[in-house]
């Protein structure tokens, strides 16, 4: 591009930029590479001997003839020193020109402002100014490529040209590409993008053009360093929302701690103020749960001790006081058989006429003493001589003397799903002919060592709200529902729900009977089973569903065995 080219140069503090940066609007460029001149690196112009500039980048590529580098446009020769084309003079009056074009702000100085704090912010990079090394640099001119304190920067930059030098604090000073450790001599300008080359992929143009990187894919380095930057950023974005998904799983988890803790919390009042109140954690309720269950265990207990002992110290009045009163009618038989004896001896002592007058009375005592023998004599089979209390525990801790257990059972349901006929086929094994129950019937059915007394109540929906009169001290509920009749099952669930919920059936196990299955098309126990939800309306208690039907007594017997299993206790079972 020509130098009288109308200059609108985008403002740019970095050297580091691409080519492609520098479009029509630049207007200083380096004859050779037609790229921009910058202020430094590889593109910084240099002058030669003859008054050429070219860029420092195609100085290094100009081959040398022993110490001598011919210029690009004329031939002539100029000395190459120690340190190479980095020895050669930056042509400063093109980068004012340059730096006039590109911060063209009237009135503006580069002169930089600090405060005492930013100073020492600059310092602390302890790099020496380069015109005296005691002070420390706080500036860096890109332009004349050199470390300054603030008054070594003003005093070398005090005239007029000098003074529009762009400095900048050391903390933006630009940086600058290192060199290439294959080629000291060149920088290293590019990146290999080839897989092979991952671990080393830097590269001056020697490499890239004639050394181990040939006909490798590659990129500016800046733009390469701008990828991966860009990459980490997005990374480390990536890696701070997950840093946040953690804070927030360790504040919930701390919330959760704190929860089950409890503890002094800062509780908003309704006003809106801030109060630390003493909140009880999940662990402390679940304790109180714990207590609350065993005191009330312990309560049940207490209670059903006191009835077990009620019961056994009754039934032991009750033996003891048959026993006395037998004990005193053998006493009054021991002192009735001693006066005939005495009366007989007696008359044994008398005379002839007197034994004759006496002989029938004495007859008539022997006769009754005969008899209260003979009662005697078949007394002994009978008289309660066992000492023992034989006692047994259901699961429910009733105590029962003797060998048959006593069970109390109340058999629900709607009207007419059999009930009636149930209870009458297990006590008579028939099937009878019934009526709807006004009231209640009420059989005693034995099965194996366990004594059924079972009530049947009434199912029509007016005397239902009399069954929670039969709840109480029953042990067990046999709920009947007609599998024949679809259409009352959600009446018959409707009521086996309420039952469940009664406080005082809350112990008692629970049989339903799936009863006249029988009939044709009729529902089975599986339906049954989910129709009612029975896993989840009988949970917590003891539950069997029992398929039956009374004309057969198919599952009567099944059902019986079922009940009479929940009642007996680990021990008593040898009863069976
Ligand atoms: N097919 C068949 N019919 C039965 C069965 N069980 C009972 N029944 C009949 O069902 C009807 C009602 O029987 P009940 O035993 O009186 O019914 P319930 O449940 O006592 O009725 P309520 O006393 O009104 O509550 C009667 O006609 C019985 O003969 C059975 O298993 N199969
Ligand atoms: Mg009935």
């Amino acid at each position: 591009m020509a130098c009288g080219t109308s200059p609108n140069i985008g403002f740019y503090m970095n050297a580091g930029r691409s080519s492609e940066d520098y479009t029509d609007n630049t207007i200083l460029e380096c004859r050779v590479c037609n790229e921009v001149f910058r202020f430094q690196g590889d593109k910084v112009p240099r002058l030669l001997v003859c008054g050429h500039t070219v860029c420092h980048q195609c100085l290094t590529r100009i081959p040398l003839h022993g110490a001598m580098l011919n210029c690009p446009f004329d031939r002539q020769p100029t000395q190459i020193g120690d340190s190479g084309v980095w020895g050669l003079k930056k042509n400063f009056a093109l980068l004012e020109l340059l730096e006039k074009l590109q911060y063209p702000v009237p009135g503006h100085t580069s002169k930089t402002s600090f405060t005492e704090e930013s100073l020492a912010k600059e310092r602390q990079f302890g790099i020496p100014c380069d015109e005296n090394e005691l002070h420390t640099a706080i500036v860096f001119c890109i332009v004349c490529c050199t470390h300054l304190c603030v008054e070594c920067s003003e005093q070398t930059h005090s005239t007029r040209t000098l003074t529009k030098h762009k400095r900048v604090p050391i903390s933006e000073k630009p940086k600058e590409n290192p060199k290439c450790s294959f080629h000291p001599m060149h920088l290293v300008e590019f990146a290999c993008l080839e897989e092979e080359c991952k671990n080393s992929p830097l590269m001056c143009y020697i490499c890239k053009d004639y050394g181990r990187h040939v006909k490798h894919r590659h990129t500016l380095l800046e733009t390469e360093a701008e990828n991966v930057r860009r990459s980490i950023t997005s990374a480390v974005l990536h890696i701070r929302s997950f840093g946040e998904e953690v804070a927030e799983s360790a504040r919930k988890l701390g919330q959760t701690i704190q929860q089950i803790e409890g503890g002094a919390q800062v509780v908003q009042s309704d006003e809106g103020s801030n109060a630390v109140q003493g909140v009880q954690g999940t662990a402390e309720l679940a304790r109180g749960k714990i207590k609350a269950h065993f005191d009330e265990l312990r309560t049940t207990l207490n209670r059903q001790e006191v009835i077990a002992l009620t019961t056994v110290d009754a039934h032991i009045r009750e033996k003891l006081c048959m026993l006395r009163q037998q004990q005193e009618d053998m006493a009054t038989l021991l002192s009735q058989v001693s006066v005939v004896c005495h009366q007989c001896e007696g008359t044994l002592q008398q005379d002839d006429t007197k034994v004759l007058m006496a002989k029938h009375d004495v007859q008539m005592m022997l006769e009754t003493t005969q008899k209260q023998q003979q009662q005697f004599s078949d007394i002994p089979d009978q008289l309660p001589l066992d000492p023992n209390i034989p006692i047994t525990f259901t699961k429910d801790n009733r105590v029962h003397i003797g060998p048959k257990i006593e069970m109390r059972v109340v058999i629900l349901g709607l009207d007419e799903a059999g009930k009636t006929s149930i209870l009458f086929k297990l006590k008579e094994n028939e099937f009878i002919t019934t009526i709807p129950t006004i009231g209640f019937n009420v059989e005693t059915v034995e099965y194996k060592n366990v004594k059924f007394t079972i009530w049947d109540v009434g199912g029509q929906q007016k005397i239902r709200p009399l069954w929670k009169h039969y709840f109480f001290n029953t042990q067990a509920v046999i709920f009947v529902v007609d599998s024949s009749n679809r259409d009352r099952l959600a009446e018959s669930c409707n009521e086996l729900a309420k039952l469940v919920q009664e406080k005082e059936l809350k112990e008692a196990s629970l049989l339903i009977f799936a009863n006249k299955q029988d009939a044709d098309n009729c529902i089975s126990i599986e339906s049954i089973t989910e129709n009612f939800g029975l896993f989840k309306l009988c949970c917590n208690r003891s539950w069997h569903i029992q398929a039956c039907d009374v004309k057969s007594g198919l599952g009567l017997q099944d059902g019986i065995e079922w009940l009479s299993r929940q009642m007996v206790a680990a021990g008593a079972s040898e009863f069976a």
